[in-house]
């Protein structure tokens, strides 16, 4: 028997196989169907992140292999993501131009289908969701080689919208052109945050050309794509949208470079099971100030995971403390400690809860 002799057989099975799976897809889409009428009648939201969360941990923990859990995820996710958009498809802004680590970040979070709305900036991101053009935005928070994202830790503490999820995605780079070789190139573009997380391979590589920051690493692939005489330091995902070629893949200074994101919106999502809560914090500047600000937690038996200082930029040495602890507001040991930490603080601003992120 040849090969194709051998796969006849097991290529039947598969075709009888994704006959029922289709089948099963389409039944579950009736159903996410129905949901959505009923949503409609209440005005309710289409996007249930804590619903999500639930599913796609249930089918990781149901998984018997020999599918990896994280794959059978990405496959749910974007079961929920079609199911969803026939309920409504939800809008999403993020940074752009298309190809940049946020765009990536978006289909992470939401599955492709919906409607991506490409931002120059962060802040627009943030005044799209709150005008209303888009539902949800995803903002860059922190990267675990350069910190937080300052931008956005002041917008944050402005805005009206919630954080209503976080997820964490890793963050390569390569240095491309249009030619796919350095010949002729007088410039390297990137974000300066991309620029920051290379400056080490660069200064040893090419430290006589010239750095130029840039709006995202999507600008700056396109910029490569129509100057040859420019280069790019981006994901290879933009370089493929503006069909550049690779001179050098990997360049960031940490083989385990993460951007973490924040997804903001007007939902307030409710408990998962396993969530988050994001605060803003500000105390006195006296002695012991921030032991005690913080002691309600410990007390409560509340784990923070998370605590980053930035100055509060009102001239004196003032800063505000952005912070996540685990659990849901909801939850009472966390609804306990918030109340204390908000009679303790000067200033006291709840971002959200969410899902923990998968
Ligand atoms: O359970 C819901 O509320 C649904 O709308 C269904 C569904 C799904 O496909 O499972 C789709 C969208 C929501 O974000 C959550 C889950």
């Amino acid at each position: 028997m040849n090969t194709d002799d051998k796969l006849k057989p097991l290529r039947e099975q598969i075709d009888a196989i994704d006959a029922q799976i289709l089948d099963l897809l389409n039944r579950r889409a009736r159903v996410a169907q129905e949901v959505g009428h009923i949503k409609a009648e209440t005005n309710a939201p289409v996007f249930r992140p804590e619903r999500e969360a639930q599913v796609l941990r249930k089918v990781a923990e149901r998984n018997p292999g020999p599918l990896d859990g994280g794959d059978v995820q990405t496959i749910f996710r974007e079961i929920m993501s079609s199911c969803r958009a026939l309920e409504r498809r939800v809008a999403v802004a993020y940074l752009g131009p298309t190809g940049t680590f946020t765009e990536q970040a978006v289909y992470q979070q939401f599955g492709h289908a919906i409607e991506g709305i490409s931002c120059a900036s962060i802040d627009e991101i943030f005044r799209s969701v709150e005008a209303g053009t888009a539902d949800f935005g995803v903002v860059p928070i922190e990267n675990s080689s350069e910190g937080a994202i300052n931008r956005t830790l002041d917008l944050l503490l402005q805005t009206t919208l919630s954080i209503s999820g976080e997820l964490s995605i890793p963050v390569h780079h390569s240095l491309m052109t249009k030619s796919g070789t350095m010949d002729g190139v007088t410039r390297i573009c990137a974000h300066s945050q991309a620029l920051a997380q290379c400056q080490v391979w660069l200064n040893q590589n090419y430290p006589n050309i010239e750095r130029q920051a840039v709006a995202s690493n999507g600008e700056a692939a396109r910029i490569a794509s129509e100057d040859p005489t420019a280069a790019a330091i981006a994901g290879e995902i933009a370089g493929q949208r503006y069909n550049l070629g690779i001179v050098k893949a990997h360049v960031q200074d940490d083989p385990h470079n993460r951007t973490r994101f924040a997804v903001v919106g007007r939902l307030q999502p409710a408990p998962s099971g396993k969530d988050q809560t994001s605060l803003v914090l500000a105390v006195p500047n006296k002695a012991g100030a921030v032991y005690n600000l913080l002691a309600p937690l410990s007390k409560h038996g509340v784990s923070m995971t998370r605590f980053e200082s930035r100055p509060a930029r009102i001239g004196t040495w003032e800063y505000y403390f952005y912070v996540d602890v685990e659990g849901h507001a909801q939850d009472e040991k966390v609804a306990a400690a918030l109340a204390e930490l908000k009679q303790n603080a000067a200033f006291f601003k709840l971002l959200g809860s969410y899902p923990f992120s998968l």
